[in-house]
């Protein structure tokens, strides 16, 4: 249990939040608050027991006098609902009850501030409990009321409808309606979800944006950080046992001859289980849907009551049932609201669940999958795919329980009124059942393709999006248009074929088989049973009526199975990535997982020692990048790669920061292979400068801090050092400028320094500069050359190795390693290589431009 209150009154003020008077009353406001709410909501079934208690009495008063001849329903009602209203005292009093132990934590979380998930659980817990009861108690009044309705009927007849009784009656039903309607929108009020703050790339709130708070925000300030708050609510997907399993059929799944029908039942399975994660949203969806069937089934009996009615000129008799249906068709739709909300939600949570776990497991994927992946077609996957399969998936739940009980109900009515009509009507249904089997064993394949030709596409627009640049440069805008057209035109191909089926199904099955010849089978037969006298018209209505729902329902029953194929044609495409288990050095790998939870500490003052290193690239096994490679790079070293391009530097530096794994040889710091190191804490050690860096959308502080815990000091000094410092004071919002996207608003060389900047926030061992200033005009290079001259010369104790085609940069480093069609050549200081005439260090030296760049 939480201290009292006045504790964190006391502190709050001794915080300085705010003056103890102003504390006191503000949690006093609350507390009355709180109370004032209760009362309100309380005063609902208190008024409706009010109301019913005396209109029992006076039932109970005129009921039959001769009790023992024959028990009186009405009495009987009468105590049941004494009973019922007995049971909502008592769960009033106990939501009240709950109100008391909840303020002490609610204010807690409040005065906290920090710790808001805690109110967040306390707040919207007790809400949500309250208009919970109230809508039980809402549903359970319409309940007695339809009971004592239907006592009085039974016991006045037609004639009496409309006596006192049942007007006191219908008044329960109305009050049970009310409190359904008003708890009901009090309910959905408290599931709005409040508006989130923008973050930085960081992940951090970002400062510039405003809070801004959802409709509940007085009762439920929610989490200061999102991410912490969505963590506690999105349910890992695959759990250590999966894993396991996924890691021993990895090969199986990455070679696996994708047999169609293996590979649904998978998906299938997959999906099943993905559901069991929201088994409770689902649950209560059901258990919502089964209350709400009855009174949805109601409506047409009550149409063909008051048709009936009115043919038997009982006016009074019509408007009555006209104003049942009009209640019961509220409470429809209020339940209605409830299961498209509570599927729909264990929809959207099973979306972001897949779409968090696949995004974490592309992220924990290896550099090869990336080589040779779709960027493109792992976003359709993401997007379209992710949200295709659920919203299937839930449909197949809402639509086959809601279907099966109806056509179960209908069944049941049609067969007790007229058990001839009614086999005729239900015939119909295994008929339809075998044509969507066909119809959705198609569908799902055609779905897949689908989704193939999508993703497709929207690589293709990707890939031009995202080199816009170049498109323009080479004035292919046309033909980017072209390529993308044709991708589209097989998309549209293969809806049109889809539309067709549809087509097709719709015309034979709904409209001609369901709407036309069973309708009209059923008129023909039932006018000539009521020609017979064997059935009323009433009935008839009513079977036309229901007959309907029944086709509509077994048609919804076979589309909720073709909905779970379509949705394992798309899950199919998702499991794949989410199953993916990626060989070393992905971090998704269990080895390199392992090594995680052990953590070897990252060797930062060891000598880099490669040893008869050979490699070939995943994507092009045949090639040799490197041949038999060794070379030793001293601790605090500065170290030179050198050669023609092609010749395996950037492959070496590659293999430095473990994006790939040698296939022969090994790579050590110190004693220990790089294999045997925790890969986290490696790379927490390296500083990356590469040819064309990358920047994330936001602003230059966030960007020079990504990947680090650098306050703002360390980066006004690491932008010093970067040259970075003088053209960032010049933006109008200096360090808060926003870069955009890619940091296409900054220049080359400008993006250069932030990297390098970025690259020494990390306070790096090892730093490798992979031709930082290659690609840049001579203004630029300069400047960042600047930027490096500065950094080699201090050090700052860090091993660096640089790749460079300055002359300059390249004579000041320690050891200078000359690279040749993927092996070493040679190896020493400058001056050591020059004096080897015919070297080939001395070679690339006699052809250095008047620019001072090597060949
Ligand atoms: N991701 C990759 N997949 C397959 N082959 C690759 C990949 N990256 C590079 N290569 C090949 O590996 C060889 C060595 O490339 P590397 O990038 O190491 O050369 P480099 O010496 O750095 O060249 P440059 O000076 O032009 O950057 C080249 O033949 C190149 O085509």
């Amino acid at each position: 249990m939480p201290p009292p209150i006045s504790n964190y009154v006391i502190r709050a003020s001794k915080n300085g939040r705010s003056p103890c008077i102003i504390t006191l009353l503000c949690a006093l406001v609350t507390v009355v608050a709180f109370l004032a709410v209760g009362v309100i909501f309380m005063s609902f079934p208190i008024t409706a027991i009010y109301l019913l208690y005396p209109c029992l009495s006076e039932i109970e008063d005129k009921t039959p006098s001769s009790p023992s001849t024959q028990p009186s329903p009405v009495v009987l009602e009468g105590d049941a609902t004494r009973l019922v209203g007995a049971c909502f005292l008592a769960i009033s009093v106990s939501s009240l009850g709950l109100l008391v132990p909840l303020l002490p934590w609610c204010q807690y979380g409040k005065i906290k501030g920090g710790d808001a998930n805690y109110q967040v659980l306390s707040n919207y817990f007790f809400l949500r409990t309250l208009f919970f009861m109230q809508g039980s108690m809402g549903l359970s009044l319409v309940g007695v009321g339809l009971v004592n309705l239907s006592a009085s009927e039974d016991n006045y007849g037609y004639a009496g409808k409309y006596n006192c009784d049942s007007l006191k009656d219908q008044s329960t039903l109305w009050m049970g309606v009310g409190v359904l309607v008003l708890t009901s929108f009090g309910l959905m009020a408290s599931f709005w979800p409040e508006s989130r703050e923008e973050e930085t790339i960081n992940g951090r709130p970002s400062q510039r944006a405003p809070y801004r708070r959802g409709m509940w925000h007085c009762f439920c300030r929610k989490s200061v950080n999102p991410i912490s708050l969505e963590s506690n609510t999105t349910e890992p997907l695959l759990t250590e046992e999966d894993e396991e399993r996924q890691t021993m059929r990895d090969g199986a799944i990455m070679n696996e001859e994708r047999n169609e029908s293996t590979s649904r039942l998978r998906g299938t399975s997959r999906l099943l289980k993905l559901a069991g994660n929201q088994s409770l949203y689902l649950w209560v969806g059901i258990v919502v849907l089964l209350v709400r069937l009855p009174f949805s089934l109601a409506i047409p009996h009550f149409v063909s009551t008051t048709i009936a009615s009115l043919i038997s000129e009982d006016f009074s008799g019509a408007r009555r049932e006209v104003l049942l249906l009009f209640l019961l068709g509220t409470v429809d739709a209020v339940l209605d609201f409830w299961c498209v909300f509570l599927f729909g939600k264990a929809k959207e949570n099973i979306v972001r669940a897949v779409r968090v776990d696949t995004f974490s497991s592309l992220m924990r994927q290896d550099q090869s999958f990336f080589d040779t992946a779709n960027t493109g077609d792992l976003v359709s996957r993401l997007t379209s795919d992710c949200g295709e399969m659920a919203g299937d998936l839930t449909w197949f739940f809402r639509f086959s329980v809601e279907a099966v009980v109806r056509i179960t109900g209908i069944g049941v009515y049609m067969i007790l009124r007229s058990p001839i009509l009614g086999a005729c009507t239900l015939a119909i249904v295994p008929i339809v059942g075998l044509i969507n089997k066909f119809y959705g064993d198609w569908l799902g394949r055609n779905a897949l393709k689908v989704q193939n030709a999508l993703a497709d596409a929207t690589s293709c627009a990707h890939e031009s999006l995202s080199c816009i640049k170049t498109v323009i440069m080479l004035a292919s805008e046309d033909h980017e248009c072209e390529k993308y057209k044709n991708k589209v035109e097989k998309l549209y191909d293969l809806l049109i074929q889809q539309l067709i089926a549809q087509g097709i199904y719709y015309m034979g099955v709904s409209t001609f088989l369901i709407n036309t010849c069973v309708q009209a089978s059923l008129l023909l037969l039932g006018s000539i049973f009521v020609q017979q006298g064997k059935l009323t018209p009433e009935v008839l209505l009513a079977f036309m009526l229901y007959q309907g729902q029944l086709q509509e329902w077994s048609l919804n029953l076979f589309q909720s199975y073709s909905s779970l194929i379509k949705s394992s044609g798309a899950g199919d495409r998702v499991f794949f990535l989410l199953d993916r288990h990626p060989p070393p050095p992905g971090t998704g790998n269990s080895l390199v997982k392992s090594l995680e939870t052990e953590p070897v500490e990252a060797m930062t003052k060891e000598d880099i020692i490669i040893e008869n290193i050979s490699f070939s690239y995943p994507g092009r096994p045949d090639s040799i990048a490197l041949n038999k490679i060794s070379l030793k790079i001293e601790s605090g070293s500065l170290v030179a790669l050198v050669g023609h391009s092609g010749c395996g530097k950037s492959t070496i530096v590659s293999l430095l920061q473990r994006l790939y794994d040698p296939n022969e040889g090994a790579i050590k710091f110190g004693n220990l292979d790089l294999r045997n190191m925790s890969l986290k804490s490696h790379r927490e050690k390296l500083g990356v400068v590469t040819q064309d860096p990358v920047l994330f959308s936001g602003t230059i502080e966030d960007n020079i801090r990504y990947g680090s815990s650098a306050t703002f000091e360390e980066i006004l000094v690491v932008s010093r050092i970067a040259n970075a410092h003088s053209f960032v004071e010049q933006f109008p919002n200096k360090y808060q400028e926003q870069v955009g996207e890619r940091g296409q608003s900054l220049s080359g060389g400008q993006r250069q320094r932030i990297a390098i900047a970025r690259a020494l926030a990390r306070k790096p061992a090892l730093l490798l500069l992979d031709e930082a200033t290659s690609a840049l005009d001579p203004e630029s290079e300069a400047a960042v050359q600047e930027a490096l001259n500065e950094l080699l010369q201090n050090r700052f104790g860090m091993t660096t190795i640089v790749i460079a085609h300055r002359l300059q940069t390249v004579r000041c480093a320690d050891t200078i390693f000359v690279m040749k069609n993927g092996s070493l050549v040679e190896h020493g200081s400058h001056d050591q290589l020059l004096q080897r005439g015919s070297g080939h260090y001395r070679r690339m030296l006699d052809r250095v431009d008047s620019a001072g760049l090597l060949p």
